[in-house]
């Protein structure tokens, strides 16, 4: 049990279904989460299982059939679009199935996208530190049609990081990426978790992906599971 103080992130008793026709299928089934602050929380589980989905309604860019959210204690549903997406664009990074990186401007635009979206100033030198990082150095004049796989994934993380979130909300972030590359990417994972104190939750098929992690929710048929 966490303590109450000790939760930046929670979920109560969450149930998505989707109405197609005559028929309904229920995606989540009275999910309750906490997540710690400054942890590192993995979503596992098989393709389908409802991972995707849990992890849009923690971040709120999905709404639940039943069941609240909160952050910090604050629930999602007592606040409006506007005062969501300014809490969204104020403390939270997404790294996005297929990354999503607008395709004709260039990298470095790419990546200084949260700043510009939300008004706000990023620290040069921690910029310049994610790309090194994150080896995308040399690479911030070219588009990302120019780009492979994996270093388009990189630089989805290093936009995703760019304004020190509070949590990090990623979903498959090393899928499809070979193991030097889930190297790089898990390390700067580990690494910010320790020095910015950055929270991960993290959706992904590989139950081990990252060493100590704080927990892992196993999610199967929509439902958490206890292994
Ligand atoms: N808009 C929708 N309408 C109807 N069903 C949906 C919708 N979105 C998702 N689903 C269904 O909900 C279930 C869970 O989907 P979700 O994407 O959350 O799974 P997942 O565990 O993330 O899968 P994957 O690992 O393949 O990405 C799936 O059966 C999917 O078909």
């Amino acid at each position: 049990m966490i303590k109450k103080d000790e939760i930046i992130l929670s979920c109560d008793d969450i149930s998505k279904s989707y109405e197609n026709g005559n028929s309904r299928t229920n995606v989540l089934k009275h999910v309750s989460i906490e997540i710690k602050n400054e942890s590192v929380n993995l979503i596992y589980g098989k393709s389908g299982s409802g991972k995707t989905t849990l992890l849009n309604i923690l971040a709120g860019i999905d709404k639940a059939s039943q069941g609240n959210v909160y952050y910090c204690g604050k629930r999602y549903g007592s606040m409006g679009e506007s005062k969501l997406a300014k809490l969204r664009g104020n403390n939270f990074g997404f790294v996005f199935q297929g990354y999503h990186l607008i395709p004709r401007i260039s990298v470095e635009e790419n990546i200084l996208c949260p700043a510009y979206i939300n008004g706000k100033k990023y620290d040069r030198e921690y910029y310049a530190y994610l790309l090194q990082e994150l080896g995308i150095n040399k690479l911030t004049k070219k588009t990302s049609y120019q780009l492979s796989g994996g270093e388009q994934q990189r630089v989805a993380i290093a936009r995703a990081m760019l304004l020190k979130p509070k949590i990090v909300f990623a979903d498959e972030p090393t899928g499809n990426l070979d193991s030097e590359n889930t190297m790089i990417i898990t390390e700067l994972f580990s690494k910010l978790n320790k020095e910015y104190k950055t929270t991960y939750i993290i959706v992904t098929h590989e139950e081990n992906l990252m060493e100590n992690c704080t927990q892992t929710i196993r999610i199967k048929d929509g439902e958490i599971t206890v292994e």
